[in-house]
């Protein structure tokens, strides 16, 4: 008889009191689970970081959260760049800067009230301390291994909702947009610029689901639009239970890339900030993405580099990623 996950993992945390036995076996059945074939992590690495609860939760969730992780400072820091990249102060190369599609299609609005999201802030010291700050990496390491490439940075600044639903950010897996592998080297660290609650559109995950595999993901049909490049599973199941991550400022969570998850809309007046970025171990390899489900997004991707930098261009999906990472600590292996 097979062992519930949920007793399987209770018997890992057994063991971890027993420094003895080795857990870097991985189990198949639940005969392994046993004294002398003990079981693995196939999601963390072992470091001396997590406690053995917090591994297990990201084991079985997808997902933990740090409280507190990134100083008051920093992120005051942060915003203020923001700012002036908003003011156009700073011009920031690779830098793109995004309108949400309900004000970029109607009136125009000026300086920090007109984004919604700042992307591939790799080239802007300020903005990158974050991807480099050492108490991040510390658990970020416990998901990639020593070598890190930190391969997409975001600052979101969810706009009060026009009305059109359209501060959402449909569910989805974070992996849908990445063409290298495996994806349990892959985590996104995602920290509160301030407090963030369901009313101002807080991330919202589905548990668990980081154990499944890639979906496919389209353009949802909402009536108000849908902003560019916000695909979204549709296949999901509508009745696995949501967690609404509310979080204080600083507040960091980790998560895997094939965990669903999205954001609700912002009720409120203020603009909900948060910062991330995506990790992989630089011994990740590019993978090609043609019949796979990930051909919709590259087809875009490469469509909009070919506007941006002229029609003869031939970069490809995995370029833009070449381009885009930065290598944060150990060696560049192979990203
Ligand atoms: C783990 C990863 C998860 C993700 O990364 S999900 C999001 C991925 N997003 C991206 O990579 C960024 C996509 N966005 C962009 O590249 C740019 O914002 C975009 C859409 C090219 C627009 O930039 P610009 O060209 O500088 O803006 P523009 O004001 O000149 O507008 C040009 C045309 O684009 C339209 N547009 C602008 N913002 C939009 C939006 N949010 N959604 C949909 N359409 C949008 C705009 O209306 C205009 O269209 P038209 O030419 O007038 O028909
Ligand atoms: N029709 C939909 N199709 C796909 N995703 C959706 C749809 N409606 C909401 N979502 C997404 O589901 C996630 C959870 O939404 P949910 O309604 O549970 O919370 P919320 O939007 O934060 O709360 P509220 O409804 O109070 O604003 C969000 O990522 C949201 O963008
Ligand atoms: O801050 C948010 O709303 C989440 C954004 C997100 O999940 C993404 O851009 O991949
Ligand atoms: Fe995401
Ligand atoms: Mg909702």
């Amino acid at each position: 008889m097979a062992l519930r996950e949920a007793e399987r993992l209770k018997v890992v945390l057994n063991h971890l009191d027993h420094p003895s036995v080795n857990i870097h076996t991985s189990f198949t059945s639940a005969e392994n689970v046993s004294y002398h074939h003990p079981v693995a992590f196939k999601y963390t690495l072992d470091t001396d970081v997590l406690s053995p609860e917090q591994r297990l939760a990201y084991e079985e969730n997808g997902f933990i959260l740090i409280k507190n992780l990134v100083s008051e400072e920093d992120i005051d820091r942060f915003r203020n760049e923001f700012e002036r990249i908003c003011t156009r102060d700073v011009k920031i190369p690779g830098l793109v800067i995004m309108r949400d599609v309900s004000i970029a299609k109607s009136e125009f609005v000026q300086g920090e009230k007109a984004v919604t999201k700042l992307q591939d802030f790799q080239e802007d010291p300020e903005l990158f301390r974050y991807c480099s700050l050492p108490q991040i990496l510390k658990y970020v390491e416990c998901f990639t291994g020593p070598n890190i490439m930190a391969m997409h940075t975001m600052l979101i600044n969810k706009p009060p909702d026009t009305g059109k639903k359209t501060s959402r950010h449909p569910l989805h897996q974070d992996l849908h947009y990445f063409p290298f592998r495996p994806a349990d080297r892959i985590v996104c660290a995602w920290t509160a610029m301030e407090k963030i609650n369901q009313q101002n559109g807080c991330l919202v995950v589905l548990p668990g689901t980081h154990k499944g595999t890639l979906k496919e993901h389209v353009y949802p049909e909402w009536e108000g639009g849908v902003n560019k490049m916000y695909h979204g599973i549709t296949d999901y199941n509508p009745n696995h239970p949501r967690v609404h991550l509310e979080m204080e400022k600083g507040d960091t969570v980790l998560f895997h890339p094939l965990l669903i998850h999205g954001s609700g809309m912002n009720h409120t007046e203020g603009f909900r900030k948060a910062i991330s970025c995506h990790y992989a171990s630089a011994d990740c390899q590019y993978i090609d993405v043609k019949g796979s489900t990930q051909e919709n997004i590259s087809k875009e991707v490469e469509e909009l580099a070919r506007k941006r930098l002229g029609s003869e261009t031939t970069l490809t999906f995995q370029d833009t990623w070449v381009f885009r990472g930065r290598l944060v600590q150990g060696d560049r292996t192979s990203l």
